[in-house]
Order: C-alpha cells, then sequence, then structure tokens
C-alpha cells in the first residue's frame, strides 16, 4: 500500500512557487473535486478562498484544506452570488484565480427563490455572474485564469435560446446538458472578451463524488454503475488544477479534459450562439 505522499513530493518546488502569493477563490470547495481543487491549490502555496452554503460545514472545511477565508452563499440566487463577490472584494485585495466549480444535476424541475428554473440559476447563471462581478480584481492580476468546470455531457446540450429554464418539457439530462454547454460557451466568450485573462472550460472525468447521489439523482442503476467505473475525486481535480496554476499554460478560450486541450462539441464552438448567450445571460443578472 502506497503511504500518503507529502505535498513537496507531490508538487516539485517549482509549481510550489507558481502559486505563493496568489489569491485562489473556489466554489463548490465543501466537496468532491472542488474541495480537492482547492486543498490542492493551498498546498502549492495559494491563498485560498473556498464558497459554501453551511457556514459548520464549510468552516471545518475551510481549517482542513488550509484555507484563507470562506465565504456563504447559495450560488443558485444571483443576489447571494453578487453578495459573495461584493464580500469577496472587501475582504481580499487581489485575484488572481477563479475556479468556477460548483455545479449539481437536477432530476426534477426546480426553481430557486428568485424564481429562476435551478440548474440555469446554478450552473450557468452564477458562474456567469460571479466572474463579472470579480473581473475588475482579476483584470489587475498579473496572469490572471478563469476556470470553468463543464462537463463532456454539454456534447448532447443544446442552448433552448427560446425556452431556456424548461418551462416545457424538462428533462434533468437535457436541462445539465444546456448548463455545460452554457459553460464551454461562456468560457469561449470570456475569453475572447478579456484578451488579458486566460479563461477555460474542463470536462473533469467521470468522477467519483457527491454528484449523483444529490437531487434525486438518488441511488439509479445509472449512478451506481458510475460509482463502480469513476475515478477518484484527486484525479477529476488534475485539469482544474493544471489550468489553475501551470505557469506554462498560454491558451485561452479551449476545452480540456485530461489536463490537455480536446476539442468539444461543434456546438461548443459556435461563436455566434457564444455571443448571443451572453446577451441573453446580461438580460438575467443585468447589465
Ligand atoms: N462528478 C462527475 O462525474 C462530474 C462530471 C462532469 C462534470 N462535473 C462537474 O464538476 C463540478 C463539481 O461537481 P462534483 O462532482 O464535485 O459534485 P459534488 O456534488 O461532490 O460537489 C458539488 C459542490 O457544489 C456545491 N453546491 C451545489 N449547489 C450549490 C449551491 N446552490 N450553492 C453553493 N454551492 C453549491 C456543493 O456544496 C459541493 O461543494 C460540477 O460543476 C459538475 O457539473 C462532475
Amino acid at each position: 500500500m502506497n503511504a500518503p505522499r507529502s505535498p513537496s513530493r507531490i508538487y516539485p518546488a517549482g509549481m510550489r512557487q507558481a502559486m505563493s502569493g496568489k489569491t485562489v477563490l473556489v466554489t463548490g470547495a465543501t466537496n468532491g473535486i472542488g474541495l480537492v481543487t482547492a486543498r490542492q491549490l493551498a498546498r502549492r502555496g495559494a491563498r485560498v478562498v473556498i464558497v459554501g452554503r453551511n457556514p459548520e460545514k464549510t468552516a471545518r472545511v475551510a481549517a482542513e484544506v488550509g484555507a484563507a477565508d470562506a465565504l456563504i452563499a447559495d450560488l443558485s440566487e444571483l443576489t447571494q452570488v453578487r453578495r459573495a463577490a461584493a464580500e469577496f472584494r472587501e475582504r481580499n485585495p487581489r485575484l488572481d484565480v477563479l475556479v468556477n466549480n460548483a455545479g449539481a444535476y437536477y432530476a426534477r424541475r426546480q426553481e430557486t427563490r428568485e424564481g429562476i428554473e435551478m440548474t440555469w440559476a446554478l450552473n450557468h447563471l452564477a458562474p456567469f455572474l460571479l466572474t463579472r462581478e470579480l473581473l475588475p480584481l482579476l483584470r489587475e492580476a498579473e496572469d490572471p485564469r478563469v476556470v470553468t468546470v463543464s462537463s463532456d455531457a454539454h456534447r448532447f446540450g443544446r442552448i433552448r435560446f427560446d425556452d431556456p429554464e424548461f418551462r416545457r418539457g424538462y428533462s434533468g439530462w437535457a436541462a445539465y446538458g444546456q448548463s455545460k454547454l452554457a459553460n464551454a460557451l461562456f468560457a469561449r466568450e470570456l475569453a475572447r472578451r478579456e484578451p488579458g485573462v486566460r479563461s477555460n472550460s474542463v470536462h473533469p472525468g467521470m468522477v467519483r463524488t457527491g454528484f449523483g447521489h444529490n437531487n434525486g439523482g438518488g441511488t439509479s442503476l445509472l449512478w451506481r454503475l458510475v460509482d463502480r467505473f469513476a475515478i477518484s475525486p484527486e484525479q477529476g481535480a488534475r485539469t482544474s488544477i493544471r489550468l489553475a496554476s501551470d505557469p506554462e499554460l498560454r491558451i485561452s478560450g479551449r476545452y480540456f479534459a485530461q489536463e490537455r486541450e480536446v476539442k468539444p462539441s461543434a456546438r461548443a464552438l459556435d461563436d455566434g450562439a457564444a455571443q448571443r448567450l451572453w446577451t441573453l445571460s446580461e438580460e438575467y443578472v443585468g447589465r
């Protein structure tokens, strides 16, 4: 059996230096891929700030991963996203890397307290708004990065510009696929609009996390199979960590899996759709 390796053995000194002095904000860091991302970036010397919903759990995880600060917000609500961004700005003079990781699958259609369909609100509008609110800080960083966790589920997604909230014919997978396509299009459009910011999206792999078991995903055969064949959260977080921390990384607006750039679906390369999505998202969150 392998003994757990110390951070210094996992990461060469150069990598640790690469993150020291940098501030990183990770959403959805209380579980799964986000938790590992936060922990590993802190081990590389970054000053990590996490966002979580539950104050006790978030404080416990912050202490466990060595986070410098923790924000409490239900990111499915736009007012809470705005408040979290404002709190971050008040308490932190800089932001180098934003990891938009929080996300979920909803088997049944639900609306947030603000009356927006949950998948659309949490998986797409939250990272859109959080990034936009934090862009002024990111622009001041030397090598600003935004990592947005999408999924290969984007390949079966399409943006329903006329009904993004699935008021008609909700399907959990269609809504999830749409939101993950939106993540890839958002990362691409952000890169086009902000040439100084390296913005990329990620497929983490099929990862054994809380993901399939929340929100009515339950114990279906599909999720039991996923659990059997899925990779660990440590493996699943690698691509996000690489995009957040690799000093050699220069490209922007691309889609990554297994720590490499890969080709996303044709729909995820549609710049017209990316711009249209940006405008639609602004209509939701305000300009
Ligand atoms: N697990 C997989 O196989 C897989 C595959 C592809 C993509 N992804 C993506 O990876 C990301 C992370 O998922 P995971 O697998 O680690 O799942 P997870 O359920 O283990 O973790 C999700 C995190 O998001 C947080 N979160 C959920 N709803 C929130 C809300 N309303 N407000 C604030 N935080 C909220 C949770 O508290 C948790 O910390 C998601 O964006 C997911 O779509 C996962």
